[in-house]
């Protein structure tokens, strides 16, 4: 048997010592070696499946690291990071102290930006090729691979418009799967597919935007790559190659059932086959709690509608999509014409519920202050994967939604500590009373309550909870981070001078409940699944010193520093806040 090719390419520049026939054999070793691994480690599969042959092309022809290639997401960058000296480490990829899942600058010299979030490559790597050019570099070649659903951002749009007339040495790699997590949607998905049947009547829309336009070529021919690439390489300004791949190619699931095995968790990697995990009688997913309980809203309230920027299954909205699929809109990957959608269809009556997950609303901030907060438009944030998320790391955790919202004049922000106040927080923001936006913040994963389809309840806005009294500590959390809190205070013997408040609203604040909180306790502990810089806590000492309270109090949350991949309960042991760390914090105090 021939030893892999794979195991003699530790970097791109053994790649090139490969006869270009090799590499049929290479990209069939890359595909089997990223399956077997994602199969146990976990992690996105589908992505890097399918720009295999893209991948070794590029870095055949180009010469990687002085030539400058930028991964859109980087979620399909798991060949990339195994042909640049992490074959050896990609097993940890993902995990706490491994290899990021995604391209990061501080990893490897062969990954020029760090990515994440997505539809960023084109402004990155136009800005690289700016910046060749006035140094008077004319060799270096710089390269952003962008898919056909990160392509259809606003912000993707923004660097083609200017690159289109920067006469700059840039090559934009469309990867056209037609899929983005759920199928691409939006004009331009139709456009694109209108050029890859040749049934395209109007004029090239890259062409118009003055890029060379090449292709569209089959994306796992890999000498068909080579050749385009190679020719692109030669013309100077602004290029497009337009490559057609398939998501999750060369196993066959994946490419069948391409929305679930995006992602898709262990599976078996001969057969394919999802390894089932026993959910029999456990809590729902807060997102599912989310998706089934806006339908059943909507089912009474016909001025509710649903939005998602890209992520119909991830916040489980489908249902909605679903059953009503004219009150239901996925968007793209377009976070602030989300909210701006939103805050429209609020001054008409409707009702938006806008789903975006924490760390994505971040694109959006301007739109929220702007087009929604200052009109005063009762807009329903809805933010799903708030505080630590796991193992897409630090890109990905939604770890300052309460301090960027926190200053906002004009908005509600409410975490609900478990399913029940979730779905009884939406059943209050739909009941029209609010006249203004409400941010609903939650979690990531599983929630704590089996029976949690009790009839709703409206909830008081503004309205804290005490969940067990205590004469001298009380902690306050917000959220669903009280579960840890719980349980840190049962495993303490003499717990009975501990009070746990869930405070619920970090806007407005419960003052009158913190009034008595403090003259009635001498230590508050504060603990949030965020960041405690500008967060909950703060707001509690700014309370405090508002009001002259000199209790002592001690903020639990995420330091103000970013935070790498592992599993939530690694991270939230890193931040002290998992259960055993409040337990140990706690009995400093007894
Ligand atoms: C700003 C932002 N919004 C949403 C996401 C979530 N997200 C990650 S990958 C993805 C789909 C990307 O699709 P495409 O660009 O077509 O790449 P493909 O997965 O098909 O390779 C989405 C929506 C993100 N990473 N960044
Ligand atoms: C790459 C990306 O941004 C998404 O695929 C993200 O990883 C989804 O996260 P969830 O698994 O929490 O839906
Ligand atoms: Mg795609």
């Amino acid at each position: 048997m021939t030893a892999p090719l794979l195991n003699s390419i530790k970097f791109p520049k053994d790649l090139r010592a490969l006869e270009k026939d090799q590499l049929i054999k290479l990209s069939k070793e890359l595909r089997g070696f990223i399956i077997n691994i994602v199969a146990t480690k976990e992690g996105h599969l589908g992505a890097s499946l399918g720009v295999v042959e893209l991948t070794i092309a590029l870095h055949y022809v180009f010469n990687t690291p002085s030539d400058l290639l930028v991964w859109d997401v980087g979620h399909q960058a798991y060949g990339h990071k195994i042909l640049t000296g992490r074959r050896s480490t990609f097993h940890t990829n993902r995990q706490f102290k491994g290899i990021s899942g995604f391209p990061k600058r501080e990893e490897s010299t062969y990954d020029t930006f760090g990515v994440g979030h997505s539809s960023t490559s084109i402004s990155a790597a136009l800005g690289m090729a700016m910046a060749s050019k006035l140094k008077g570099d004319t060799q270096t070649q710089h390269i952003a691979v962008i898919g056909d659903a990160s392509i259809a951002s606003g912000m993707a749009f923004e660097g083609l418009n200017h690159a289109g007339v920067s006469d700059t040495n840039l090559l934009v790699i469309l990867n056209d799967n037609a899929i983005g997590i759920d199928p691409s949607v939006g004009a331009l998905k139709q456009y694109l597919t209108n050029v890859k049947k040749g049934t395209q009547k109007q004029d090239n829309i890259f062409e118009a935007l003055n890029f060379e336009y090449a292709g569209p070529i089959d994306g796992h021919d890999i000498h068909k790559l080579i050749d385009e690439l190679k020719r692109l390489k030669t013309i100077s300004g602004p290029k497009l190659l337009h490559v057609i791949t398939t998501k999750g190619k060369g196993l066959k699931q994946a490419e069948t059932d391409q929305v679930k095995y995006h992602a898709p968790g262990k599976f078996d990697a001969k057969t394919g086959e999802l390894l089932k995990k026993a959910f029999i009688n456990q809590p729902p997913k807060y997102q599912d709690v989310f998706g089934k309980t806006i339908l059943e809203l909507a089912k009474t309230n016909k001025n509710i509608v649903g939005i998602t920027p890209a992520m119909p299954t991830g916040s489980s909205l489908k249902y909605m999509m679903s059953e009503m699929p004219d009150r239901a809109f996925d968007v793209g990957i377009a976070e602030q014409h989300a909210v701006t959608l939103a805050a429209g269809m609020a001054t008409q009556g409707l009702i938006p519920f806008c789903n975006i997950y924490s760390t994505f609303l971040q694109r959006a901030y301007d739109q929220i202050i702007h087009d929604v907060a200052l009109q005063k438009l009762p807009v329903v944030f809805c933010l799903d994967r708030a505080g630590l998320v796991g193992e897409d790391g630090a890109t990905h955790h939604g770890a300052f939604d309460l301090a960027y919202l926190r200053c906002i004049p004009n908005l509600t922000i409410f975490a609900p500590r478990d399913e029940i106040e979730l779905r009884d927080i939406m059943f209050t923001a739909q009941m029209g009373n609010l006249k203004q936006p409400i941010a609903i913040r939650y979690p990531r994963g599983r929630g704590i309550t089996l029976d949690w389809k009790k009839p709703f309840k409206e909830i008081k806005i503004g309205t804290g909870k005490l969940l067990k009294k205590g004469n001298n500590i009380a902690v306050l959390s917000i959220g669903a981070i009280s579960k840890n809190v719980t349980e840190a205070i049962n495993s303490i013997n003499n717990h009975d001078k501990i009070a746990h408040y869930d405070m619920r609203f970090v806007a407005p604040l419960d003052e009158t409940l913190l009034h008595d909180i403090m003259k009635n306790h001498t230590s508050i502990i504060t603990i949030e699944d965020g960041v405690i810089t500008g967060g909950f806590g703060s707001s509690i000492l700014e309370f405090a010193a508002a009001n002259n309270y000199k209790n002592s109090i001690k903020n639990l949350g995420i330091p103000n520093k970013f935070i790498e991949q592992g599993s939530i309960d690694e991270l939230q042991k890193l931040c002290s806040i998992d259960a055993d760390s409040i337990k140990q914090i706690l009995s400093t105090y007894l």
